[in-house]
């Protein structure tokens, strides 16, 4: 894809029609880690062919387990945890902070060595969150900036299990930590300082692994097996929330997206477009297996500022930088709160969408633990930058459906992380 963008703007074009996004990242991720970990053939469907969780399947094919993919289907010939073997190369993680921090998980308790390195991005994201626990537990981490940052090297191998206060909220730690856990000696405990998406939680026990859990607290017992299974993967939320907030932004829009994801630890953005007034409705499909999933059905009306903060943080938190592009069309003052990790994204997601915002003539203000956009106002052509941010590019492209003026986007490539058909699906809702 070109360096440089173009986008449709100036057009105000509304999004029509129906539309299955690709499959969910967080889960495609976690079935290729559980199949590798598991005895078995373990199936997946609906896997999100994205470079991320690509990434994940290189990583576990160099430790020698057998991974079969086309396009959306998946086969993983697990056998069994004991048989992942030391990698002969670097395990490269490219753009993913989940394919690192799980993986770290999984490492800690192999009695082998490993060195996990990523791209520049990766190398800036705190990596100490998962690298302290697990070093309590046993592992040997070290890494540059004192363990922190990649490129980190791993001996694993005998855990013992521990209870663990979580000093973050992060889907990420809890789940390292449940897949060291598995491999410890004892019960590990997880406490939460807020409710995280339990993705992990519902696909280990999807995979026989028993977990007791109440609202803020985990425990698992080490030593238990994976047994192979079939996982089917709904359609992406994080990436169904780009054409959500298009349809709500643009006059005459009206969209239905299949098959989407319904967690309730992921699915913030319905709670927060629901407050503001927004014409949407929600069917689950009542015969789904696993995740619960169904179709979102919105249409443009005219909505009211919002607020987001505290528990709603963690269950849209990569939601935020398109949830702030419909702040600027709404009128009146809309507040993010409370939402610091946004800092420690693939860019720091505050200073990003504030100043790409600006660059088409927002009103938006960075605040310490969020943002302050004053809607209402036209946004204007401008050349925006990704900054090699999937989540910013996207969100500027949604950004630009209702721009006055021409708006082109730098690094557009980025895209290609979670969403490597976006601008065709884009396309398709405009045209029809
Ligand atoms: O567990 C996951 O799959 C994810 C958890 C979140 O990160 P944190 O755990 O760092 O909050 C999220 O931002 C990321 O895109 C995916
Ligand atoms: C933060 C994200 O992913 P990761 O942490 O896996 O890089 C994201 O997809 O927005």
């Amino acid at each position: 894809m070109a360096e440089y963008l173009k986008l449709l703007s100036a057009v105000n074009s509304p999004l029509s029609g129906e539309l299955v996004v690709p499959g969910d990242k967080s889960i495609s991720h976690r079935a290729v880690m559980f199949g590798a970990m598991a005895k078995g053939t373990t199936t997946i469907t609906g896997f999100l062919a994205g470079e991320d969780c690509l990434s994940t399947i290189a990583c576990f094919r160099k430790m020698g387990v057998i991974i079969e993919q086309h396009e959306t289907s998946v086969s993983v010939e697990g056998k069994g945890i004991d048989g992942l073997l030391e990698p002969e190369a670097v395990l490269d993680v490219g753009n993913s902070g989940t394919t690192t921090r799980l993986m770290l998980g999984i490492l800690a308790g192999r009695p082998f060595h490993s060195v996990v390195v990523g791209d520049e991005s990766i190398a800036t994201r705190p990596m100490k969150r998962v690298v302290d626990p697990l070093q309590q537990m046993g592992a040997v981490i070290d890494g540059r900036d004192g363990g922190d940052k990649t490129p980190l090297s791993i001996r694993g191998g005998a855990l013992d299990a521990i209870t663990y206060q979580m000093p973050v909220a992060s889907a990420q730690v809890k789940s390292a930590l449940m897949l060291a856990g598995l491999q410890a000696r004892g019960t590990t405990t997880i406490k939460e300082v807020q409710q995280t998406r339990d993705h992990t939680e519902q696909m280990l026990e999807q995979f026989g692994v028993k977990i007791e859990r109440e609202k803020l607290e985990i425990s698992i017992e080490g030593g238990q097996t994976l047994k192979a299974t079939n996982v089917i993967v709904p359609a992406d939320i994080s990436s169904a929330a780009f054409f959500l907030v298009g349809a709500c932004m643009v006059e005459g829009s009206q969209i239905s997206l299949q098959r989407v994801g319904l967690n309730p630890t992921r699915a913030g953005i319905i709670n927060v477009l629901k407050r503001s007034g927004a014409a949407i409705e929600i069917e689950e499909d009542l015969t789904a297996t696993g995740e619960p999933y169904g179709t979102i059905r919105i249409k443009a009306t005219e909505l009211k500022p919002f607020v987001i903060e505290g528990d709603d943080i963690p269950t849209l938190i990569d939601e935020i930088p398109v949830l702030a592009v419909l702040a600027t069309q709404i009128n009146g003052t809309s507040m993010i709160r409370d939402a610091e990790e946004l800092k420690v994204k693939e860019t720091n997601r505050i200073d990003t969408v504030v100043s790409e915002l600006k660059q088409l003539g927002a009103d938006i203000e960075a605040t310490e633990d969020g943002m302050i956009i004053r809607g209402g106002t036209p946004l204007t052509g401008g050349v925006v930058d990704s900054h090699g941010d999937h989540r910013i590019g996207m969100a500027m492209a949604i950004a630009a459906l209702v721009a006055k003026g021409n708006v082109s986007l730098k690094n557009s490539e980025a895209i290609q992380v979670s969403y490597p058909s976006f601008f065709s699906d884009l396309t398709r809702l405009i045209e029809r």
